[in-house]
């Protein structure tokens, strides 16, 4: 993955994230979440599914009338329906799905592969009648036959397809297995961009989606704090921002605000983010334990991969049980107690004990209470 590698990304909270079960976002929760990612530069939003009624389709309208930046996109079937449904939002472009793995085709869809080639010649060709942006999704791509998904997109490309979404629907790829099948379908079919879908089933979702990106796509799929289906998809936050630390990526997305638009999805959502969600938890830049904390004071590049202000979160030295001297005299500071190193030194023990006794690191009271307990015991 060079510098020069153009990644774009493709937002889908507003679909696949509201797929989780449970979670449902109100119209005005979806203006607000697509305003925060529109303003942050993220390129596309996957906003909604239409097929799905008119409450649905109204939510839609709403975001189209917003007039914003990044481009919209709603999920079809490969249903002619389907894609009448988003033209009557005002949309223009579609993702339109297909299963693409012989399980889903036999066991789900009860269809052929031919039918399968067939259905996206006639859905295909009646969006770009129309005028749309195509992304061709390859549901359970993942699983199918590899020489099927080629010719596939060879249709796709022929029938004026933009791109090919690469769906690891069951989240069922390592990233190896994942660059080599994005690759090789790349090289056969160089002129189709692909995008690639993962999920987390196995904890692997933002893994793999940089993994395809190796692999030769351009686009990934991403949810605001990996909310979807089951155990979800690759998190928007860990995708920019490996992408930008890991591999030397930049999407051209405001990243400060990744906090703020995690904690807004968190609530739509009614999924708090645990405070030690990588990238925009809480205390992911929380430092306690002693050598950690010196070393963070010193310069915080030793123990920080990129400076908390970068995602819009805030540095933190707590005092706890595995604190030493360095951090006990900050933590002292921050509350405005300046101390020596010799007195850390002396009330290392009775933090130590304090953490022990309240199973969690001390609060501005807790260390008041100390410092005024060695006070009074040295005036005695
Ligand atoms: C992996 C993914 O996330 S794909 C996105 C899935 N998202 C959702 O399902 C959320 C929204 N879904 C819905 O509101 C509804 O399921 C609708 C409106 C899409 C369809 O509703 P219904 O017509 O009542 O169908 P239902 O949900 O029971 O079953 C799906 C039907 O679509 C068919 N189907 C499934 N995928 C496709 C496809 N890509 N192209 C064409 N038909 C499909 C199934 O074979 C089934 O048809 P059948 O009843 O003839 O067997
Ligand atoms: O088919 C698509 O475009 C997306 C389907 C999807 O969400 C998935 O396969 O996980």
């Amino acid at each position: 993955m060079g510098e020069q590698a153009k990644v774009f990304i493709g937002d889908t909270t507003l679909r696949d994230g509201e797929q989780t079960a449970g979670v449902v976002f109100s119209t005005r929760e979806k203006i607000a979440i697509a305003r925060h990612l529109d303003a942050m530069g993220v390129h596309e939003l996957e906003c909604g599914i239409p097929a799905m009624g008119e409450e649905e389709r109204d939510s839609i309208r709403a975001l189209v009338n917003l007039g914003l930046s990044a481009r919209l996109i709603t999920w079809n079937r490969a249903l002619i329906p389907d894609i009448e449904a988003s033209i009557a939002c005002g949309i223009g472009a579609v993702d339109i799905s297909l299963s693409v793995s012989d399980i889903m085709i036999r066991h789900k869809i009860n269809k052929s592969r031919d039918w399968v080639q067939e259905q996206l010649k006639r859905a295909l060709g009646f969006a770009k009648e129309k005028g749309l942006y195509v992304c061709v999704g390859g549901e359970d791509a993942s699983r199918a036959d590899g020489e099927f998904l080629i010719e596939l997109m060879r249709t796709a490309r022929d029938n004026g397809a933009d791109r090919f979404r690469y769906c690891d629907t069951l989240g069922i790829l390592d990233p190896f297995a994942m660059c080599e099948k994005v690759a090789r379908l790349t090289t056969a079919v160089p002129e189709l961009d692909i995008e690639v879908h993962t999920h987390n089933d196995l904890g692997l979702a933002a893994a793999n989606a940089l993994a395809g990106v190796r692999g030769g796509a351009r686009y990934i799929s991403t949810t605001v704090n990996g909310l979807g289906e089951r155990a979800g998809n690759a998190a928007l936050e860990e995708v920019v921002m490996a992408l930008k630390v890991a591999c030397g990526v930049d999407v051209g997305i405001d990243t400060r605000r990744l906090r703020a638009v995690s904690r807004l999805v968190g609530r739509a959502s009614n999924r708090e983010v645990p405070a030690w969600k990588a990238v925009v938890g809480e205390k992911v830049f929380s430092h306690e334990s002693g050598l950690h904390a010196d070393g963070v004071l010193k310069d915080p590049r030793n123990y920080e991969v990129f400076p908390p202000e970068e995602v819009g979160l805030a540095r933190h030295i707590v005092a706890g049980k595995h604190s030493g001297t360095n951090g006990i005299v900050e933590s002292y500071r921050q509350i405005g107690i300046p101390i020596t190193r010799a007195e850390a030194q002396e009330l290392m023990a009775l933090v130590r004990h304090t953490a022990q006794r309240i199973k969690g690191p001390l609060g501005e009271k807790d260390l008041v209470k100390l410092h005024q307990a060695r006070s009074v015991s040295l005036a005695a």
